[in-house]
């Protein structure tokens, strides 16, 4: 499975710039054979969150865009997020098509990120983000819920072998991305595949350093902070290799975790 991860600068509140870069950038990943198209958070307009009125997908334009473009090239999407409008509200919305141009799945942000105002301007989601593709189970979260161990555990505990983690991080934390991101992938032994933004805001300096980490912990793939697009083959069975060779799902005590929840 070669996956294409494209580290893209936001151009901040156009997403008519935006939708053209990404179809520009994904026909260039599908021209190098990727298998798996990563896009990363917020890619239509940026946290453009005070014009979410006016610019904010409201309509499923970004939803049917990476639906067509996967069934015209045959190729997966994970659409990253875009901000949408929807059921009276605003969100922070990932939409993923498999290659016959289905959307496998839809995911509305469950962490907001204080810091950047996100819980001023957009409703949580609630549900896990689990999904298809050629058979595997994927999981997705997007940027700041990569925070909560127990977010990602929840997904791998419901079988996904990849989570996909679209990102605007700023460089000021970038060290924290690189450690959390490791340790999601150690703990839980599975693929991360996480890509964040280059460049900036009028508020942020975006930290890149989009990366490829397999289930052992190994940075398979990392970027630096310029526009650019990595790409990994990942083969699924180290997944499997790993859990068995320390088996931790199976020495989990769930019954004491939430033991200690209560006495907290
Ligand atoms: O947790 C962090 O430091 C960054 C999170 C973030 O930028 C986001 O969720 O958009």
């Amino acid at each position: 499975m070669k996956i294409a991860c494209i580290q893209l600068d936001i151009a901040f509140g156009n997403p008519e710039t935006n939708f053209a870069r990404v179809a520009e950038k994904m026909t260039e990943a599908k021209e190098n054979g990727a298998d798996i198209i990563v896009l990363p958070e917020m890619w239509n307009t940026g946290y453009a969150l005070t014009e979410l009125e006016a610019l904010s997908d409201s309509e499923e334009r970004a939803k049917s865009f990476i639906a067509d473009f996967a069934k015209k090239n045959q190729v997966h999407v994970v659409g990253g997020s875009v901000s949408t409008h929807k059921n009276g509200a605003f969100y922070n919305t990932m939409h993923i098509a498999d290659k016959n141009g289905e959307a496998v799945g839809e995911y509305d942000k469950a962490h907001l990120f204080g810091l950047m105002d996100e819980h001023v301007y957009l409703e949580a989601g609630n549900s896990l983000n689990l999904f298809e593709l050629d058979g595997v189970t994927c999981g997705g979260v997007i940027c700041y819920d990569i925070r909560f161990p127990e977010w990602i555990r929840a997904h791998a505990l419901n079988g996904a072998k990849i989570m996909f983690v679209p990102a605007e991080w700023p460089a000021a934390r970038i060290d924290h991305w690189r450690v959390l991101l490791q340790a999601r992938a150690i703990e839980n032994q599975c693929f991360v595949v996480a890509v964040n933004r280059a460049g900036s805001d009028p508020k942020n300096e975006f930290g890149g350093n989009s990366m490829v980490i397999a289930p052992w912990g190994e940075v398979r793939m990392q970027l630096g902070m310029e526009e650019t697009i990595g790409y990994t083959e990942i083969d699924l069975t180290e997944v499997d290799e790993v859990r068995g060779r320390i088996p931790v799902f199976d020495d989990r005590r769930e019954t004491l975790y939430k033991k200690t929840e209560k006495n907290l």
